[in-house]
């Protein structure tokens, strides 16, 4: 509450009007509803003990004076003064002091928010020294009451726009945020000034437009005024608070164009300016139609408090939503920089269970050998789930050994262990809100299983050392290369924990297993390596398309992404041969089709891989080749030529040539 400044010295004054003014502070300090009652009694005791006629509380109102409060209340009854008493008043107020005209005294109220003066009408037997001097002390305690009231009047408004603004972000979503804001501010800009309507225009300054919400029966809600019509762009254009009312201001102010695209009828108007954090204006407020008359100075003060939780609230949902933005770009980023790549049924099928359980806490668990991916797929399902925004954390139970593993997933506090110097956080709690990735979970200890276990059922950590539970929201995705139901059978893995996990299995075909997406893979990596180093993507030739399809890959994905960032920096030409992958003997599958081949026939029996000498592949495959069309075309081998664009007789000659039998 704004300091008060004291009455007058009180030495002087009579008896009465000290004990009228304890009275009445300490009436005021228990906070009454209004303190109208109390300065009535000051009024009615100045007058008997004064001898005077009458005393009024006068307001100057726009254009006249009105009688605000009176002693007698019967002298209030005619609410004119006559022009005697007004010109006493006038004189007042022009002088600052204490003024008399004939039978009327006026004692001016310094009030901050309106002109008011006390108005005595004396009688003959009034003492006029000693009531001049006691009207300016009733004077002085009526503007100290007034300031209390407005005081208090301030600290109610503010509360209420403090807590109306606190719900503002209720159920705000991020995809029609701004207008569901807008509206909630609206709807306490109606309530607090008691008004019919009240618009936040939003100001794009590039278009020299403002743009209103809500706009009641516009489509869309929202209305664009050019930035410098009516009484809203005057706000816009001098930042100052503006009031228009019906009847006593400029008609021509009103942007009657906005009532008639609304369907709705201005009679009196508020508007104040919107000020960003940066003190820059960012659009007008306005509210509309005061309900009990028009709008004052105070409308306009609560307007104006308003405005200014309705910038910052405004401006954070903007920062908020490009925050939004940017994140969900990263988040793209980041499961873009590990995609699952394949067109196998089995990818199919783990991208069908990805969606499926995408809503779910359902725990699961990838099967495969090494390199097949099982990574990938567990950020594959996080990035499909509702926590892509969380974090993606992955943990190597086989790295880790007991001890370690379980700092390492649960945290410790300081002091637990000798090299614990200070307390850290678990994986499980760095995890919270996202995904723990538990890989090689079949190699974890029997103490880390009965303590997964126990996480998993409880979804609380307590760190090492610690003994506060921790809540965590983690899904748990575990994977492994062994057969866990064997481990169960050997008590190398707990049957519970096994339940835990394998709520739902995804497995993976290893690499040799899974047909032309060999050839996708080979593709994607070329094209992500090249394009990290910036050089053209050579083309695989048919021979490497064959040599990567007939390969083992006992290394799975992985090893097919190492040979292919190995031809990316060290084969510069424009087409990869089956020599440049470089892919052993050893590793050699059993010999695959020739690409393209419907039949699957195996290569020339007894070949195991591609001989060394060029000469010699090249051969080879001519001969697979050709075998496989003429297989395709049932044997004619007038249409086998045909489809390999060469003549009937030049077949023939061909297939001389590589010592095959054209008879068979
Ligand atoms: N389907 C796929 N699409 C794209 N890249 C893949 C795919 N599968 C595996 N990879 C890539 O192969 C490499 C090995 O994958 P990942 O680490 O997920 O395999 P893993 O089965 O978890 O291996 P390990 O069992 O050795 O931990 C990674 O570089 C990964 O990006």
């Amino acid at each position: 509450m704004a300091l008060m400044s004291p009455p007058p010295s009180s030495s002087r004054q009579p008896q009465w009007l000290l004990a009228a003014t304890k009275r009445l502070l300490d009436q005021l300090a228990v906070a009454p509803a209004s303190s109208e009652p109390l300065l009535s009694e000051l009024l009615n005791s100045f007058r008997q003990q004064a001898s005077v006629a009458a005393v009024h509380v006068a307001v100057q109102a726009t254009d006249a004076w009105t009688k605000r409060l009176s002693a007698p209340e019967s002298a209030a009854d005619s609410q004119s003064l006559s022009s005697a008493a007004e010109s006493c008043l006038a004189e007042a107020l022009d002088r600052e002091c204490v003024t008399r005209q004939n039978e009327w005294l006026a004692a001016p109220i310094s009030d901050t928010l309106q002109s008011s003066v006390l108005l005595v009408q004396l009688q003959a037997e009034s003492p006029i020294e000693a009531t001049a001097l006691a009207s300016e002390y009733l004077a002085a305690l009526i503007a100290m009451v007034n300031q209390s009231d407005s005081d208090r009047l301030r600290i109610e408004q503010l509360a209420k726009v403090f807590s109306a603004a606190a719900h503002w972000y209720d159920d705000v979503d991020d995809t029609d945020g701004e207008s569901s804001l807008l509206h909630k501010i609206a709807d306490t800009a109606v309530e607090l000034l008691h008004c019919q309507r009240a618009s936040i225009f939003l100001w794009d300054k590039r278009r020299k437009k403002l743009i209103g919400r809500p706009a009641i029966g516009i489509e869309g809600d929202s209305l664009e005024v050019p930035d410098d019509a009516g009484v809203v762009g005057e706000t816009l254009a001098s930042g100052q608070i503006q009031i228009w009312n019906q009847g006593s201001d400029d008609e021509s102010r009103v942007n009657r164009q906005v009532d008639q695209d609304l369907q709705f009828a201005t009679q009196s108007l508020v508007a104040v300016p919107l000020i960003g954090r940066k003190g820059q204006t960012i659009g007008v407020f306005e509210a509309l139609n005061k309900i009990d008359g028009g709008f004052h100075n105070n409308d306009a003060i609560v307007l104006t408090d308003l405005a200014t939780h309705a910038a910052v609230a405004i401006e954070t949902l903007r920062s908020q939503q490009s925050l939004t933005v940017s994140r969900d770009r990263l988040i793209q980023d980041a499961a873009g920089q590990s995609p699952l790549i394949g067109q196998h049924p089995a990818i199919e099928a783990i991208r069908q269970t990805a969606q499926r359980v995408a809503k779910t806490e359902l725990s699961v668990l990838v099967l495969g050998s090494n390199g097949t991916g099982k990574e990938v797929v567990a950020k594959h399902l996080h990035y499909q789930s509702d926590r892509r925004s969380g974090p993606f954390t992955a943990v190597n139970c086989a790295a880790l050994v007991e001890s370690l593993l379980e700092s390492e997933l649960f945290g410790h506090e300081k002091g637990a262990f000798t090299d614990a110097s200070s307390a850290r956080m678990g994986q499980f709690e760095m995890a919270n809100g996202g995904t723990l990735f538990l890989d090689e979970i079949g190699d974890m200890s029997p103490g880390g299983q009965a303590k997964l276990l126990r996480v998993l059922e409880q979804r609380e950590v307590v760190r090492v050392g610690g003994s506060t539970p921790i809540p965590v929201d983690v899904r748990v995705i575990a994977a492994t290369n062994q057969p866990l139901e064997d481990l169960i059978e050997q008590k190398r893995f707990r049957q519970d924990l096994f339940f835990r996990l394998n709520v739902v299995a995804v497995s993976l075909p290893d690499l040799k297993d899974r047909g032309e997406d060999v050839l996708v893979l080979a593709e994607h990596f070329l094209h992500h390596f090249c394009s990290q180093i910036g050089r053209r993507v050579p083309a695989l030739n048919d021979s490497a398309k064959q040599a990567l399809l007939g390969h083992s890959w006992p290394g799975n994905v992985r090893e097919l992404r190492n040979t292919m960032e190995r031809i990316c920096y060290l084969t510069p030409d424009d087409q990869i041969r089956a020599a440049d992958l470089q892919l052993t003997g050893a590793n050699q599958a059993q010999p695959a089709s020739p690409v393209g081949s419907v039949t699957h026939s195996a290569l020339t029996p007894g070949i195991q891989a591609w001989p060394a000498s060029l000469n010699e592949a090249t051969r080879l495959f001519q001969i697979e080749q050709i075998r496989n069309t003429i297989a395709e075309c049932g044997g004619n081998v007038t249409e086998a030529a045909e489809k390999l664009e060469l003549h009937r007789s030049n077949l023939y000659r061909k297939m001389k040539q590589l010592g095959m039998d054209s008879e068979g």
